[in-house]
């Protein structure tokens, strides 16, 4: 059993790894940190995970960390990590990182987007954790930086007619909707009952820090510089990312020959499933699930190309994403552990 450990344990995506973590048939979970829980033991501040993990929440430095296991899991607030990662890999320890701290690979972006980076010179070596993608890369890593939940579901859902120069670059929409969990646990006003439930709004408009990250990824895939409109949404509900992107086609393939170089790019993929024509990813699909579901159409009147992606954001958009690229890393079969059937109703 190989030792790991996660470092952020009492937040949303933390937790969320420790659920996965717990039925990895090839690891053992052997710390969780936390300052707020310092002392309490995990399963009293989540119930749901009695009989599950016994460990005690600790804070610990990267030193100590490193001496517990070989890799480790930080599921830190952005702007944070970078003050944690480098410590780690210097004790040995290889590193899958759920903050946005290591994804952009440009500093400039980087501190453009979010702040000024304590530990540049790991960029260039942080590998981007989209296996589907960058499925050679993230296996012998040392670091591997999660994507966030919105460019997961959209990189994901654009990929293959990119890639295949099928859309065009230059005009692409897209609209997300988030659940309240992508938010974080951390208590703020935007995230209280009465603002999130029976409401639905927009926010962060031509300004997410998700934008960057996004053009990074769809501008390797077409072979030049992307810029996008994204707009994310809230919605009231725990969990679940749908986007829905809009791009114009280029030449005059049909929406069956779309179809059939999406189903071809994810052929081998165990976590993707496009619906079938006429059928459209829905949140409550993909919930407790490393699933990514994909819709289809072409819309004969504008020539646009209407793709549409659903995901858990805390499974796909973070946990499971980050077990599967651990997988990945060590060298488990993939889906060790996200053998998930989506939680319905
Ligand atoms: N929520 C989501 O859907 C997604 C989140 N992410 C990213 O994953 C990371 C974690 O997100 P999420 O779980 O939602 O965040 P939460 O706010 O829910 O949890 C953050 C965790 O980090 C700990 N923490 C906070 N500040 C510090 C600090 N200064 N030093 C040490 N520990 C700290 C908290 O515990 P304590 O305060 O007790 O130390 C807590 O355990 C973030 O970078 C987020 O952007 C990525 C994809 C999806
Ligand atoms: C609903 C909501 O607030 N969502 C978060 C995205 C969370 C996330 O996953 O982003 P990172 O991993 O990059 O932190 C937001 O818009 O900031």
């Amino acid at each position: 059993m190989i030792q790991v450990a996660v470092v952020g344990a009492t937040g949303y995506t933390g937790v969320e790894l420790v659920r996965l973590l717990a039925r990895h048939p090839q690891v053992v979970v052997t710390a969780v940190t936390s300052r707020q829980y310092e002392g309490q033991r995990l399963d009293m501040v989540f119930p749901s995970l009695r009989g599950f993990c016994d460990l005690t929440c600790e804070e610990l430095t990267p030193e100590e960390l490193g001496q517990r296991a070989q890799l480790v899991f930080t599921a830190l607030p952005h702007k944070t990590a970078m003050n944690f990662v480098p410590g780690l890999l210097r004790a040995g320890c290889r590193v899958v990182d759920l903050s946005a701290d290591y994804r952009l690979r440009d500093q400039a972006v980087y501190e453009a987007w979010y702040q000024s980076h304590s530990s540049p010179q790991l960029l260039d070596e942080a590998v981007y954790g989209l296996p589907e993608l960058y499925r050679e890369q993230i296996r012998p890593a040392r670091l591997v930086a999660n994507p966030g939940c919105y460019p997961t579901s959209v990189a994901l859902a654009l990929a293959p007619l990119l890639r295949a120069g099928l859309i065009d670059p230059a005009s692409l929409i897209i609209d997300s909707k988030s659940g309240a969990s992508g938010a974080g646990r951390s208590a703020k006003t935007a995230s209280l009952f009465c603002e999130v439930n029976e409401g639905f709004k927009a926010y962060a408009v031509a300004n997410h820090r998700h934008t960057p990250e996004i053009e990074q990824t769809l501008s390797q895939l077409a072979g030049c510089a992307v810029l996008v409109n994204f707009t994310p949404h809230l919605l009231p509900v725990n969990r679940g990312i749908l986007s829905t992107c809009y791009a114009q086609r280029c030449g005059t393939v049909d929406e069956a020959g779309l179809r059939r170089v999406v189903a071809d790019f994810y052929q081998d993929e165990p976590f993707i499933r496009l619906c079938p024509a006429g059928d459209w990813p829905n949140t409550a699909y993909v919930q407790g699930s490393n699933h990514v579901d994909i819709g289809l159409a072409l819309d004969p009147r504008t020539g646009r190309v209407i793709l549409v992606s659903a995901i858990d954001n805390l499974v796909k958009g973070a946990a499971g994403q980050a077990v599967q690229n651990m997988n990945l890393m060590l060298g488990f079969e993939e889906t060790a552990g996200l053998d998930l059937v989506p939680l319905f109703p």
